[in-house]
Formats: C-alpha cells, structure tokens, sequence
C-alpha cells in the first residue's frame, strides 16, 4: 500500500511510496526481485501500514538530537508490519550513503541495496536505539509481497506505545564501518 507525502516531509528528499529502480540493476536481476514464487503464507503487501510521525528530536540526552526520528502514531501490538523501507534499488555500492540497506546478496557476489538517502518514505527516518533505549523495540524484515515483490519492511518486536520512538538495531557492522565517526550532520532542518 503506498501513501501520501507527509506535511512536514523535507524538500531536498523526494517522497516515494514505492521502490525505484537504479540503472545498475539489470534485467535478470529486477526479474528476480520483482517476481520470485512465494508460498501464500509469506506476508503480503494487504499489510496496512501503521500512522507514524517524522518528529524532530529536541532532547540534549538523545544521540541524535536535532535530528528526526520516526514515531509511532498509534498503539503498535507486537509483530506487527509498521511500514515498507522505500529507497532506490542498487547494485552499486554506497559505503557513504547512512540510509542504505541490505535487501539481497546473489550467489555471484552482487549485493542489492535500498538507499533511501535520497528518495524514499517515513522509515528512513528509524534510529538506531543505541544510547536510547536498552533494546530496539522493532527490526528490519526482508519478505515477499503477493506479486513476489522482495522488500524490507519495519516490524515491531513489541508493543509500542503511541508517542514512543520506533528504534531498530542498524547492527554492529553498521556502527563498526563508522568508527571513525566525529560528529553528525544535522539531517532534520526543515522542521
Ligand atoms: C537512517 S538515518 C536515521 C534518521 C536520521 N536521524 C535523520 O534525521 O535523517 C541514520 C542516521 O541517524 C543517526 N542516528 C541514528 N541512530 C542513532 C543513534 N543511536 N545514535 C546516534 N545517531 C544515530 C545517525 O546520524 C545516522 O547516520
């Protein structure tokens, strides 16, 4: 189910309820993300995603402040399907890109990616929950949607309240490639 640009969306990113398609992505391999037989009980893409709100952080004790995070808004029970990671699909890499996941690696090597630093929806805006909370209350889950279309989305581990920030694990690979961290941009002017 795709949606609508939120309000307060920034201007410099373009809004996308579904995945683009990068040039390096060839033929054979757009086949097989797109249309990959499924079994009938893999999740199917009638989920509804859930309200969730792009907020700006304004607390000195959050890491990262003066940025945005995403929110819930609304009770989330557990396991549930909160929204699809939209980004553009890419076999080139991005080592710079902070917004770039990993949706597949194919037995020849060519790892696909969805960067969402650019184009993309609400769940590009998921921290990670280090130094925020002492565990992440929702995951990154790669599935199938009916058609067969290979996607990430975010799902919640456990209940989260309306109001409380959705916080994934990134995974310590993610915080490993950048130790050499000295400080983070503000992402979050345009609100
Ligand atoms: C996918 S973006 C998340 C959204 C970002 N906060 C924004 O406003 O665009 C990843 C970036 O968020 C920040 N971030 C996420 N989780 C963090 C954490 N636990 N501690 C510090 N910075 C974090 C880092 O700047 C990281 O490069």
């Amino acid at each position: 189910m795709t949606r609508n640009q939120p309000s307060n969306w920034p201007s410099e990113i373009v809004f996308r309820g579904k995945s683009t398609y990068h040039s390096s992505v060839t033929g054979s391999i757009k086949t097989y993300l797109l249309s990959f037989p499924i079994p009938s009980s893999t999740i199917g893409e009638t989920n509804t995603p859930c309200k969730v709100l792009i907020r700006k952080i304004q607390d000195v004790a959050h890491p990262a402040n003066g940025q945005c995070g995403l929110f819930a808004g609304q009770k989330i029970g557990a396991a549930t399907f909160i929204i699809d990671y939209i980004g553009e699909i890419h076999t080139d890499d991005r080592p710079e890109s902070d917004y770039d996941l990993s949706l597949a690696r194919l037995e020849d090597g060519t790892s696909i990616g969805v960067d969402a630093s650019h184009m993309g929806n609400e769940a590009r805006f998921v921290n990670d929950y280090r130094g925020i909370r002492r565990k992440h209350n929702a995951q990154f889950s790669e599935y199938r949607t009916r058609s067969g279309e290979l996607r990430i989305c975010i799902r919640s581990c456990e209940d989260i309240k309306k109001g409380e920030e959705i916080l994934v694990s990134y995974g310590k690979s993610w915080w490993k490639a950048r130790e050499s961290f000295s400080g983070y941009s503000n992402a979050c002017d345009h609100l």
